[in-house]
This record gives structure tokens, sequence and C-alpha cells, in this order.
């Protein structure tokens, strides 16, 4: 017999066959009050499968009496209480590693282009503005100091990345990473100083939220240029509006905000800005790891008990 789990929201069409046919799955974004059906049938689900964009929160995992896992669709695991799952003693997987190098190029592309105003620079050809003129000088990007805040495994993929731009490396996370050959900065406004280039690659969540603040934007400086590809809710996104608009930032390349899909309009107005919409991770080949990952944490906590990448 299938086991039963509950899927939040749909994955993708490929991940959703696959749990599709090898689950007994409930849709329930197909459900007109889904609190309602949880509370009325909860107690007959064994796990969950869950989008990166969809809350799991502490409602849900407490009306799943006998679920005892929840398998996550992405790296970040900022929607899922795992607090609560942990406290039920359900494990809580996600899908890491096989997004590092797309999100690091992601993160490389951003800089450049906010430093050497690629997208600016193609909205002035379209529209005609070299036929009379030339748009003005942009920043070197090789050989400048780069700052990550966070070095895991994304992190570390944009060091190696910048590495190779002949860029000093330099990171703040708690604790040093063994091993490192980059130098560990323990302090954040104090590695923003140092950096030319600031990039966010740790986990969102109330631990993170506004680390970098106006002090640390300050800090980057006017010519300082802020890369996120991690979650908006590092960002103190109204304190880098200011810092923007007064010049006290140089610029910055945003994949992720504080309100998703909501990007602030005054960013919008912003040259020194390039924008995106949560597509660090979107390519046709980190998908595909990601919707083997997803499913195969669920096989292999059913199969011997434990998923493959426990968060
Ligand atoms: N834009 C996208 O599409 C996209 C794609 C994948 C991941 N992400 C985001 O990127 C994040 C990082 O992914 P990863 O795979 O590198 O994770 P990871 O767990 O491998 O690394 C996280 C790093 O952040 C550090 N960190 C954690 N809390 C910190 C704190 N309070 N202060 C300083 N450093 C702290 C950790 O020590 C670690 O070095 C994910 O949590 C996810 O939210 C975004
Ligand atoms: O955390 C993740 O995996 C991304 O944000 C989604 O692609």
């Amino acid at each position: 017999m299938k086991h039963r789990i509950v899927q939040i929201g749909p994955i993708t069409p490929p991940a959703d066959a696959r749990l599709a046919r090898d689950y007994d799955v409930t849709p329930l974004w197909k459900e007109a009050d889904p609190a309602a059906f949880l509370a009325a049938h909860g107690a007959q689900f064994e796990g969950v499968a869950v989008h990166v964009r969809d809350a799991c929160g502490a409602g849900i995992i407490d009306a799943l009496p006998n679920a005892k896992v929840i398998a996550n669709f992405g790296v970040g695991y900022d929607k899922i209480d795992v607090e609560a799952a942990r406290r039920k003693g359900m494990q809580v997987s996600n899908t890491p590693k096989v997004l590092d190098g797309c999100v690091a190029d992601l993160a490389m592309g951003l800089a450049i282009d906010v430093a050497r105003g690629i997208s600016t620079t193609d909205r002035f050809v379209r529209a005609g503005g070299w036929k009379t003129g030339q748009r003005p000088l942009m920043t070197r990007v090789y050989g400048k100091n780069m700052g990550l805040l966070g070095f895991g495994g994304i992190g570390q993929a944009v060091g190696r990345r910048a590495a190779g731009f002949d860029m000093a490396v330099r990171y703040h996370t708690r604790r040093p990473v063994e091993g490192s050959p980059h130098q560990h900065e323990p302090s954040l406004p104090a590695l923003a100083q140092w950096a030319d280039f600031l990039v966010v690659a740790c986990p969102g969540g109330p631990q993170t939220r506004h680390l970098v603040d106006a002090a640390v934007l300050e800090a980057l400086g006017p010519r300082g240029i802020l890369v996120n590809i991690a979650r908006g809710s590092v960002v103190d996104e109204a304190a880098l509006v200011e810092a923007l608009q007064t010049g006290k930032l140089g610029g910055a390349g945003l994949d992720v905000y504080e309100n998703e899909p909501n990007v602030p309009e005054a960013l919008l107005a912003m040259d020194q800005v390039v924008v995106l919409s949560h597509i660090a991770g979107f390519t046709r080949e980190s998908r595909a790891q990601m919707e083997a990952t997803v499913c195969d944490n669920l096989d292999a906590y059913f199969r011997t008990g434990q998923v493959l990448n426990p968060v």
C-alpha cells in the first residue's frame, strides 16, 4: 500500500507526477478550507511535501499527529517551523548542494551587471541612446574585495568564482569555517567596510532578520555594491532604499525581497539596481536535481526511517 502524504502546494509537474506515482498524495491547495480539512483528516497522513514558497507552520504541523517527515523542495526552510516539527519528532529535509553552482553563477552575474551596467546599457542601446551619446564610466570587478555574509554551500561557491576574478575574499559567519583559505571576519560591519561587493548567502528567518541594516550598508559605502541571492528578510529593505536614494550605497543586485513578489517601487526607478524575480536556482539542470532530491528524501525516509538531507 502507498504511504499517504499531504502536499501543501504544487511543486513542479515532474515532481508532482513522481509523488503521485509513488504515494497516495492529497493536494492540500485544492481543498476549499485547508485548515478545516486538516483538522478533520490530518491523522491520516504520514508525511508532507512542501514547495519552498509555501508556509508549513505549527498550525499545519500540529494538525498532523502521525506525520513524521517534511520534505522541502528548496534549500531555504525559513517558512517551515522546524522547532515545531522537532518537538513532534518529525524529520525535515531540504535540497542542498544541487543549487550551489547556479545560485553562485547568478550572484556573480548580478555583481558584474551592477558594477559594469549591463542591464542599464542594454536599455540605453534599445532606446537609441548610443546614436547620440555614450554611457558613463562604470566600476571594475576583477581584483576587488568580495565579502560574503554566509559561507556555506552557496557562499563558498561564490568565493571560488570570485577568486577566479582575482578578487580577495573574506566572509562573515558566527564561527570560522575550518580549512578555508579565506579570512573569517567576526564583525559584519567590518566586513562591509572592507568589501567592494557584499553578497548575502546566509539563511533567512528570525535569526538573520535585517542583519544587513543601515549601518552595514553605510559601511559598504557609496562605491559599494550589495548582492542578495539568499532571502529578502536578511536585508532591511527600507534602509536599502534610503541608502541607494541618498548615495550612501553605490548599487544593488537583488534576486530576493522582503515581500515577494512585491518589489519596492523606489528600486524599480533606480539604474544602479538590478532586480530579478527569485530565479537564482531556476535552471533546467538544478530544477531537475531539486525534483529528484525532494522525492529521494521522502523515499529514503519511508525505506530507512532517515531522510538523506536533514536540516
Ligand atoms: N535565490 C534563490 O533562488 C536561492 C536558491 C538557493 C538558496 N537560497 C538561499 O540561500 C541560503 C543559503 O544557502 P546555502 O545552501 O549556502 O546554505 P548553507 O546552510 O550551506 O550555508 C549557510 C551559511 O550561512 C551561515 N549563517 C547562518 N546563520 C548565520 C548568521 N546568523 N550570521 C552569519 N552567518 C550565518 C552559516 O554558517 C553558513 O555558512 C538558503 O538558506 C536559501 O534561503 C536562495
Ligand atoms: O531556497 C531555495 O532553494 C530557493 O529559494 C528556491 O529556488
